[in-house]
């Protein structure tokens, strides 16, 4: 009884692990996001080749985003960190009305995908939830700490 309830507690109070792969276009916010989160400021960012891992700490929960390079030729790489995928944020600069249509190729493809047929997609739309205002981030969190819950 002593150790049901104490790995009760434990379970209550450990922090739970979320595994995270970030996409979308080239210049669409995926690396600033996770800067901003960790360090509430804006840094200035370089075009992401292959993968950056950053880990941040939200609430009881500890997100480690896996933020893949954008730029066409980078982007099949992306496909290594499909398998045990289980949460994808699809990137969008919203702003850039152009590239619409590329965005809508992408996703397209993504959602074709048979290792992610099960991962939960979240589309994050940058540039109007500005990170560079720090808006809308922590709803994003908060987004993916429900999405999280239901798992
Ligand atoms: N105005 C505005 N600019 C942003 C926002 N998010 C990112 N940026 C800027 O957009 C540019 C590209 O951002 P990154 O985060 O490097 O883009 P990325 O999606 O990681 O790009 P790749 O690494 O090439 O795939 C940077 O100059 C950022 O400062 C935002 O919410 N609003
Ligand atoms: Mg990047």
């Amino acid at each position: 009884m002593g150790l049901t309830i104490s790995s009760f507690f434990s379970h209550l109070f450990d922090k739970k692990q979320m595994h995270i792969l970030m996409v979308g276009l080239d210049a669409a916010g995926k690396t600033t996001t996770p800067y901003e989160l960790k360090l509430g400021e804006i840094v200035t960012t370089i075009p992401t080749i292959g993968c950056n891992v950053e880990g941040v700490d939200y609430k009881n929960i500890c997100f480690t985003v896996w933020d893949a390079g954008g730029q066409d030729r980078i982007r099949p790489l992306r496909k290594n960190y499909f398998p045990n995928t289980q949460h994808l944020i699809f990137v969008v600069d919203s702003n850039n009305r152009e590239r619409i249509k590329e965005v809508a190729g992408e996703l397209q493809k993504l959602l074709l995908v048979d290792e992610l047929r099960e991962a939960v997609l979240l589309l994050f739309e940058n540039h109007t939830t500005c990170i560079t205002q720090g808006t809308g981030l922590y709803e994003r969190l908060d987004q993916l700490s429900k999405e999280f819950s239901k798992c």
